[in-house]
């Protein structure tokens, strides 16, 4: 197989568990896939269909003590399932990005956006702070986010969600990390901050190569934007396929009853063209 062809995130055998006191209970199982470089996997399924517990492990983050994960998760060939806490530090951020639903949550409210944003590229780079605020503006100014000077003297309560989701991305892009996992980005967001923020992912996978997981139980943003689509229910996936034979042709009773009921991100007037 061609190197470039070759998953950069490999998931294998994936299950994970919690121990109760009442026992172990299965959490998501048999959970297999594969992400290639500059590819858009699209994670769909309603809620509590496992999606955030997969992304979890990938990033380990779940609790050691009363989650068990087992199976294979290789990044570039490296093992990350059992990686000790400091090797992963090292990995999240820098080499995994991961951009969550509400992004008020990823700023600690009392400092600025710029002080959070030199602190990111400081802690996986050898920049002085001089040079790590120039690296933020530039990669705030290549997102086409306005007056990054401006913006990096705020605190987070004083922007919007949307421009706040938008700071979040370009603090995930400038580590240029070969995977960025974003759950469920937009769905916190009304329309035009939807669109924006979709538009910046794209912008990223298609400058940098970036390999995207897009976790969302939207399937309009997932039709937008995935180049392959997987589908969970109660733990497991029922279905994978190349998004334009989901979407044409879906196999499963599940996945067509998703497709019934999906929002879209199309207007009834004017459908929305990706202008990157
Ligand atoms: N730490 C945990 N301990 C016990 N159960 C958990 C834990 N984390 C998640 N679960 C359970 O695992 C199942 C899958 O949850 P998960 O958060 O992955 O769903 P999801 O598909 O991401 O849903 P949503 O779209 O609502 O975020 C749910 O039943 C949830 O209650």
């Amino acid at each position: 197989m061609e190197s470039k062809e070759r998953f950069i995130l490999h998931v294998r055998d994936l299950h994970v568990e919690v121990r109760t006191k009442e026992g172990s209970f299965k959490l998501v199982e048999d959970i297999n896939f594969g992400i290639k470089k500059g590819e858009i996997l699209g994670l769909v399924g309603e809620s509590g269909s496992g999606k955030t517990v997969t992304s979890m492990s990938i990033l380990q983050l779940h609790d050691r003590k009363n989650i068990q994960v087992t199976g294979s998760i290789t990044l570039h060939d490296r093992e990350l399932n059992g990686l000790k806490n400091k090797e992963m530090r090292k990995i999240r951020g820098k080499d995994i990005a991961f951009i969550m639903q509400n992004p008020m949550n990823a700023f600690t409210p009392v400092f600025t956006i710029g002080h959070q944003f030199i602190e990111t590229i400081q802690a996986h780079t050898s920049l002085n702070k001089k040079d790590a605020r120039e690296l933020a503006v530039d990669v705030m100014e290549s997102v086409n986010l306005p007056e990054p000077e401006k913006l990096l003297k705020l605190y987070p309560f004083q922007l919007s969600g949307g421009m706040l989701q938008r700071v979040m991305i370009a603090m995930a892009a400038c580590l240029k990390p070969s995977v960025i996992i974003a759950d469920e980005p937009t769905t916190a967001l009304d329309l035009h901050s939807q669109l924006l923020v979709l538009r910046l992912l794209e912008k990223i996978r298609v400058e940098h190569g970036t390999s995207i997981l897009l976790i969302s139980h939207d399937l309009g943003v997932i039709s937008e934007m995935a180049d392959h689509v997987i589908v969970m229910k109660h733990g497991k996936i029922v279905e994978t396929a190349n998004v334009l034979e989901l979407f044409d042709n879906p196999q499963h009773e599940y996945t067509k009853k998703l497709l019934r009921t999906r929002p879209t991100l199309y207007s009834e007037k004017q459908p929305y063209t990706y202008t990157l």
